[in-house]
Formats: structure tokens, C-alpha cells, sequence
């Protein structure tokens, strides 16, 4: 923007010229969505009649492996650049020790490789925290009720190193441990993974907008008290930018912002900030919102493009969100 933007008086100046019909909006529009902007998330389970619709989140289903191969080939085919594993882990095999996190066999790990077999150009990228395999639901191992850092840290560099192994292509710590992203970087270099690229969520709020999601991967029963000691409050913005400078001196390749539309005011400042590549998370609570009102009919399907809209007018480079495929499938009717 200019410092300060030229303007003639009205009626020299009639800003609705330029309003006027389609083809000068097209002209003039200053942002898009385009299907490379977008991440899929997806749920993949290990449970015996785990698949189906997320009740919380409707339109969104678990998949089982299979599922999960045939979701791949669907992002490739539309173009979507990449596609994220939230694995939703059998329950009894949740334990206070996690080790199912790091273990290659895990439904994460497996889902990498059975991605990659059908789809070895989509990115996948994958979630680097305890919760699916913690008995607790904590993202981090928990002793007398308090969330331990350095212990959790250590854990999540094995989970790091399994996931880099089974092909994945882009690391998403969604922890909010401290100094994480700099032992990860570290033991992937250590590890050959050179070309790992790590994605912080660097800027993760402690957000009530997460509930449906808990019920997609099994963890809301479960999760006993909140995540308020280790994710931000939502209050805070220089904490937020403190975070994803921290994150990327200690080596992240990508920053996210999450939740996405109630934290834009973060999203532009970010960008803005560091220049870095920077996305957002449209999470499940904004998407049971819009859906949730789009089939009572209260609002109209558009809202979704809005929304996506919003990101890109505040500086991401791309959107996590679980409207992905519908979005690519309508842009490419265009
Ligand atoms: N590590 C957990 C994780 N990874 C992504 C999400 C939320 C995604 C969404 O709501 O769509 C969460 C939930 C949480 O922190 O409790």
C-alpha cells in the first residue's frame, strides 16, 4: 500500500466503477484461493467400526487405511499439494508412557507409507504431540497433574524420527512444549533427515474451538482437565509472536497460526513480522460452525470461500482446513 493511497474527491473518485460488472471485480481482485493454498487434514483409524462420519463434524469421516489411500489419490487428482495425518488410535492401546507415538507400526506411520505407495508426489504431512496415544489426552506425559516439558520433549524427537523414517515429507509439532522445535531439528539432522521440513505450530492458542476434533481422534472422554499450562492464552499477541520467532530461530520451516479466523489480527502480524511461510488452521470448531449453519440452512455454502478469503487477505500462504477437497473439486468447475 502506498503510504498515503491517492484519492480524488467524489465524483472524480467513484469507487463502484470498478464494482461494476464481474469482469472488472476479476480485474481487480487483490487475493485468491487457489486449490495449491490447501492442506487437508484427514482422520485415519486403527478401530474396528472406527470409520464413518465424525458426528461433531459433519461431511468429515474417519477413514480406515484404505480410506486414507483413497483420499490421497482424490488430493492428487484435484491438485491439493498436501494432505495431514490425525491418527485416531485404538484405546486400548493408550498409555501413560505413549509408546505407541513412536512406534512404526502406529496407524500414523502406517498411513504415511500407505499414502506414499499410491501418492509419492502429495506432500504428507503429519501431528507431532502425545494426545493420540496418551491414556490422558495431554499432549505431553503428565506426573501429579503437572504436563512435563523436557521428558515430553525427548518423547516427541522419537516420534519425530518414526514419522521421518515411515516418508513423511512435512512435521507438524502441534505440542507447545518448549525447545521442541529445536531438539527435533536437531536429531533429524543427526538422523540423515536433512530435507524434513518441520511446519510449528508455533502460534497455538489454548482454544475451546478444538472440541470437535477431540471426538474425531477419541480424546475428549479422556482429556482430564485443559491444555491452558502449555498452549497460549487467547489474550495474548505478543506471546504469540514470541513464540514463532523462537520456533524459527530454532530451525521451523513454516510457522502456523491456530486457530484460524478468531486469530487473524495474529496471521497478518505474523506475516508481516517474519516473512515466513505462514498458515493458518481453519480447526474443526470452525468448521462445525459454518457447517453446522450452512445445513440448518441458516447460512449460505459461499461463507466457506469467504472464509478462506480472510486467510489469504491476512498473509498466509496456504490453509489447513477440512474443506479442501469440496473447495478444489469447486474450483476446478471454474
Ligand atoms: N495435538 C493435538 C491437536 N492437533 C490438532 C488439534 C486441533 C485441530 C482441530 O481442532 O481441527 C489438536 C487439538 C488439541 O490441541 O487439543
Amino acid at each position: 500500500m502506498p503510504a498515503t493511497p491517492i484519492i480524488a474527491p467524489f465524483p472524480a473518485t467513484r469507487l463502484r466503477r470498478l464494482r461494476r460488472t464481474p469482469a472488472l471485480r476479476a480485474l481487480t481482485a487483490e487475493r485468491h484461493v487457489s486449490t495449491e493454498n490447501l492442506i487437508w487434514p484427514i482422520f485415519v483409524t486403527e478401530v474396528a467400526g472406527g470409520e464413518g462420519e465424525i458426528p461433531s463434524m459433519p461431511g468429515v469421516d474417519r477413514l480406515t487405511l484404505d480410506g486414507a489411500k483413497r483420499a490421497a489419490e482424490r488430493a492428487m487428482n484435484l491438485g491439493i499439494p498436501a494432505i495431514c495425518i490425525f491418527p485416531h488410535s485404538d484405546p486400548d492401546l493408550k498409555t501413560e508412557g505413549c509408546e505407541r507415538a513412536w512406534d512404526p507400526e502406529n496407524i500414523g506411520n502406517r498411513a504415511i507409507r500407505a499414502i506414499k505407495e499410491v501418492a509419492p508426489d502429495l506432500a504428507v504431512m503429519t501431528d507431532i504431540a502425545l494426545d493420540p496415544y496418551n491414556i490422558n489426552g495431554h499432549d505431553g506425559f503428565v506426573r501429579d497433574g503437572i504436563i512435563l516439558n523436557d521428558e515430553t520433549v525427548e518423547a516427541l524427537v522419537r516420534m519425530a524420527l518414526a514419522q521421518a523414517e515411515a516418508g513423511a515429507d512435512i512435521l507438524g509439532p502441534s505440542d507447545m512444549m518448549d525447545g521442541r522445535i529445536g531438539a527435533l531439528r536437531r536429531a533429524l539432522e543427526q538422523a540423515g533427515h536433512k530435507d524434513v521440513a518441520i511446519l510449528s505450530y508455533a502460534a497455538k492458542y489454548a482454544s475451546s474451538f478444538y472440541g470437535p476434533f477431540r471426538d474425531a481422534v477419541g480424546a475428549s472422554g479422556r482429556l482430564v482437565g485443559d491444555k491452558k499450562t502449555y498452549q497460549i492464552n487467547p489474550a495474548n499477541r505478543d506471546e504469540a509472536l514470541r513464540c514463532v520467532a523462537r520456533d524459527l530461530a530454532e530451525g521451523a520451516d513454516m510457522v502456523m497460526v491456530k486457530p484460524g479466523m478468531p486469530y487473524l489480527d495474529i496471521c497478518r502480524e505474523v506475516k508481516d513480522q517474519f516473512g515466513a511461510p505462514t498458515y493458518a488452521y481453519q480447526v474443526s470448531g470452525e468448521y462445525a460452525m459454518m457447517e453446522g449453519a450452512i445445513r440448518a440452512g441458516w447460512l449460505k455454502r459461499e461463507v466457506v470461500m469467504e472464509s478462506l478469503l480472510s486467510f489469504r487477505r491476512a498473509g498466509c500462504d496456504g490453509i489447513l482446513t477440512y474443506y479442501a477437497p469440496q473447495v478444489a473439486e469447486a474450483l476446478a468447475q471454474r
